[in-house]
């Protein structure tokens, strides 16, 4: 059994102003995915491709029109259309925006120990698991005073990851979480949560529109095509791919241009 399926997923939105009176746009179209406990897996895309709207969906932020997510072989959404607390605390998220996703109010302390109190955990037990947590991710405890947006964007999407973590989900959903960041903070953020998933066996779905991105950290990949993930075997190898990946392999700049800079410049 998957840790998460989703089958035969359709959603459309109704557009808006002049167009309102058109069909609804259609996003995801018979969407079919899985992913088993503990793997990685990459959801590629371009801009516009429906990849956040599905994020939405496995988060039951929003309902699908027509299809089914599973959650350990259990419908993830009851009749009424909710998510059982279990089931919430098993799928968490980090998005792209570290700063949006936090109250410039809180400390650090504040941001990964929400979670905890909503669990009924305080006192010294609560103190003592965001200190875990806050280590975990590479960030010294004794920093968990510290206003959350005085700290850089890596760190922060460092107490966000931490934070994630704090329910020991089983699913975190990772839409764009690294997207923002400059080169060395993204390979400092994809080798914690190599190691993070090594050391806790929770699964990641890896939501993103930068192919580099996903070499060496994703173990199966998903590129969406016309609304549909479409399973890519070898995303990096000489083979025939969908043309949405084929797009997003030509749109990565060369590691080495064939120009110097000078040249390219003068011309
Ligand atoms: N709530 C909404 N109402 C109307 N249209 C929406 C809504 N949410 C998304 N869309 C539209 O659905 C399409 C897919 O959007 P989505 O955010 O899922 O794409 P994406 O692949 O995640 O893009 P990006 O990488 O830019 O975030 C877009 O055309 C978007 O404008």
């Amino acid at each position: 059994m998957s840790l998460l399926e989703i089958r035969g997923l359709w959603k459309a939105y109704r557009r808006g102003g002049p167009f309102r009176r058109q069909p609804p746009l259609p996003v995801l179209r018979d969407a079919t995915l899985h992913i088993g406990a503990g793997e990685c897996v990459a959801l590629l895309g371009p801009s516009g491709s429906g990849k956040s709207t599905l994020g939405r969906l496995l988060l039951g932020l929003e309902t699908p029109d027509a299809g089914e997510v599973l959650f350990e072989g259990q419908p993830l959404l009851d009749a009424r259309g909710r998510m059982r607390a279990q089931t919430r605390r098993a799928i968490q998220a980090v998005f792209q925006d570290p700063y949006g996703a936090t109250s410039p109010r809180f400390n650090a302390f504040e941001v990964v120990a929400e979670p905890l109190r909503y669990a009924g955990l305080g006192g010294a037990p609560l103190r003592a698991r965001v200190e875990e947590l806050t280590a975990s991710v590479g960030l010294d405890p004794a920093e968990l005073g510290r206003l959350a947006h005085r700290f850089s964007g890596g760190q922060l999407q460092r107490l966000c990851i931490a934070r994630a973590l704090a329910p020991r989900p089983r699913l975190v959903l990772l839409d764009e979480a690294v997207s923002s960041l400059d080169l060395e903070t993204q390979a400092h953020i994809l080798r914690l949560l190599t190691e993070l998933r090594a050391s806790t066996r929770v699964a990641f779905l890896f939501i993103t529109h930068d192919l580099r991105l996903v070499r060496g950290f994703a173990q199966r990949c998903y590129v969406m095509q016309d609304g549909q993930p479409v399973e890519v075997a070898e995303p990096f190898g000489s083979g025939p791919v969908p043309p949405a990946l084929a797009a997003l392999r030509a749109a990565v700049l060369p590691a080495r241009p064939r120009l110097p800079l000078r040249q390219t410049v003068d011309a």
